[in-house]
């Protein structure tokens, strides 16, 4: 499916076998003609970050220090204690420590990119300011919100012992405002057109500083073909994770965590995550990403693995360094997968 991702998507680009797919000229197929290298230029980390005598779940008393200012993957089979080294011990030593998911921002059917970035009140006061009217009425949770819906834009029906049913507001016609609210405009457009704007829409419709950062942001993790008004808890977890990192794209110095982040992903979407990890790190950030996906361990900086086995039989650290030198670990799993896949 394709070509791209929300109101580009929704084609089919191929379909048959899969040697077919390979030639077909598709973004898939394009990925699955390129063969993975290991990263050749691997960057110096400046400093480290110290964690001792892990005991947890596991672990088998581990010290290991982690390199700051640099990307390390985390390698080792399912159950080998991953998680519980990254996820739980790490921050009892550094509390600072960032988790970047794909879980749900915050479960209300109200929240979209707009009221998460805090785009939206900058929004609010301009069509205030323009219309010599309180910014409340552009507010779909107050003044402006309709009555029928509460300016959610659709009404919902519980029906016992089956699923609820949504339907758009008969009132609103689901733009979520009253009629007074609509009759405002900036730049020719009313607040409900401004919300069904893409980002890239919108960054050619505003050219206040405050809101194209914001929106320039959300362009650079890909986050381009989503709209202004799309509820967050419609959007994919890929999609949510992306809206997350680029809530971090101007910080520096921070410690992320990003446990399997290519879960769900397609190949273009990895190098697309791949190039957001390089650049916090390039900002000065550390990044540790858990991964079994051979493309993200071939761009480490620096790899931990663990294991050797699952559970009790796992929790040892199997190797540490630079990935050329995990290749020779005749020890680890990751080694001999890392050996057969990547040049
Ligand atoms: N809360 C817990 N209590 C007891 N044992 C636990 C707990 N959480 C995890 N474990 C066990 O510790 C071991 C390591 O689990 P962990 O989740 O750290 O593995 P992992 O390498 O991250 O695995 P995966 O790749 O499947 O996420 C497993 O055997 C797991 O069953």
């Amino acid at each position: 499916m394709g070509p791209r991702a929300g109101r580009n998507g929704g084609k089919i680009m191929y379909q048959g076998d899969f040697n077919g797919l390979v030639h077909s000229g598709t973004t898939t197929g394009k990925y699955l003609c390129t063969q993975t290298q290991l990263k050749k230029n691997v960057r110096n980390s400046n400093g480290w970050l110290s964690l001792k005598d892990a005991n947890l779940h596991n672990l088998k008393n581990i010290s290991i220090s982690i390199p700051k200012g640099v990307m390390t993957v985390v390698t080792g089979v399912a159950g080998s204690g991953k998680s519980t080294l990254i996820n739980h011990v790490l921050p009892k030593f550094y509390p600072e420590t960032i988790f970047i998911d794909q879980k749900p921002i915050r479960a209300s059917k109200r929240s979209n990119i707009a009221t998460f970035t805090g785009m939206f009140d900058i929004i609010r006061r301009l069509f205030s300011k323009a219309n010599n009217v309180k910014p409340a009425l552009f507010s779909f949770n107050s003044q402006g919100a309709c009555p029928n819906c509460k300016g959610l834009g659709v009404t919902y029906t519980d029906l016992a012992f089956m699923d609820t049913v949504v339907n758009v507001c008969e009132v609103c016609q689901g733009n979520r405002f009253i009629d007074e609210a609509l009759s405002y405009k900036l730049h020719g457009k009313n607040i409900s057109e401004v919300l069904n704007m893409t980002v890239d829409e919108a960054l050619d419709f505003f050219h206040e500083k405050e809101i194209s950062t914001v929106l320039k942001r959300l362009a650079d993790v890909g986050i381009t073909y989503i709209t202004l008004g799309q509820p967050l808890n419609t959007l994919s977890g890929g999609e949510l994770q992306r809206i997350k990192l680029a809530d971090e794209l101007e910080s520096n110095g921070n410690i992320y965590v990003l446990d399997e982040p290519t879960t769900g992903l397609h190949m273009s979407d990895i190098s697309q995550l791949l190039k957001i990890l390089d650049r916090l790190v390039e900002q000065g950030s550390t990044v540790i990403v858990i991964e079994h996906n051979l493309d993200v361990i071939s761009q480490a900086d620096w790899i931990i693995d663990l294991g050797p086995f699952a559970g009790q039989n796992g929790g040892r650290i199997m190797f540490e360094g630079l990935p050329k030198d995990l290749i020779n670990c005749n020890s680890s799993i990751t080694a001999q997968y890392l050996k057969k896949y990547i040049k």
